[in-house]
């Protein structure tokens, strides 16, 4: 067995609550959120998973915050992190602000899950999951792999649609099943990888 890799989306944010499209955006966590946060650093601690060796987030302070409060939360504030914007959200484009329910009765059900779930299509003026993953598959392959199969314990503290872009390439998972993939907030996903870099095993740290 070689590293482990923990993936986590950010805590609840004043947008998510609001229900409004984010994307590049950069709303903070409500309350709720900043307790998703030190809930995943206790569930962490409880898996076993009380020191990293490296942290990884992206430009978004949501993300940047989640991460933050899950070190303080396991005792950790002294971590060596990188901050990148590989791993930002995926760019909603003209849709970052809007409500959601107000797209979907201007634009339909079908078409806004289309926007928001599918593989290839991108929301006006923004970005697919397929162009997400054009971003944040380089950097995890360049960069967050090759510190995972030194050994380490590595933990990556970002968005919704980096990561099941990631979790796409990473489970091999098809167009359609990434569909119908969601990944909640504060939810920790444990990997441990193989040497070769296959997954050794899988875990979902749920409350
Ligand atoms: O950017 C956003 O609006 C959310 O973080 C993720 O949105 P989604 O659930 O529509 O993918």
């Amino acid at each position: 067995m070689s590293g482990t890799l923990v993936l986590v989306r950010h805590g609840q944010s004043e947008w998510n609550k609001k229900n409004l499209f984010t994307g590049w955006k950069d709303p903070d966590l409500t309350e709720a959120g900043v307790a998703e946060a030190k809930a995943a650093g206790e569930r962490l601690k409880a898996a076993g998973h009380a020191s990293f060796d490296r942290g990884f987030t992206s430009k978004l302070g949501r993300a940047q915050r989640t991460l933050k409060l899950i070190l303080e939360t396991i005792g950790q504030t002294d971590l060596e992190i990188s901050e990148n914007v590989a791993l930002n959200e995926r760019d909603y484009g003209d849709l970052a602000g809007l409500n959601k329910d107000d797209a979907r009765e201007k634009w339909g059900e079908d078409q806004v899950h289309v926007w928001r779930r599918s593989y290839d299509v991108p929301p006006p003026g923004g970005e697919s999951l397929k162009d997400t993953g054009a971003r944040t598959w380089p950097y995890y392959l360049h960069v967050i792999q090759p510190t995972v199969l030194r050994g380490n314990t590595v933990i990556v503290s970002a968005h919704g649609n980096s990561l099941r872009a990631l979790v796409m390439a990473l489970e091999g998972l098809t167009p359609d099943e990434i569909l119908k993939y969601e990944i909640a907030t504060g939810v920790p996903i444990v990997y441990k990888l193989n040497a070769d870099s296959t997954i050794a095993e899988k875990s979902v740290l749920e409350a």
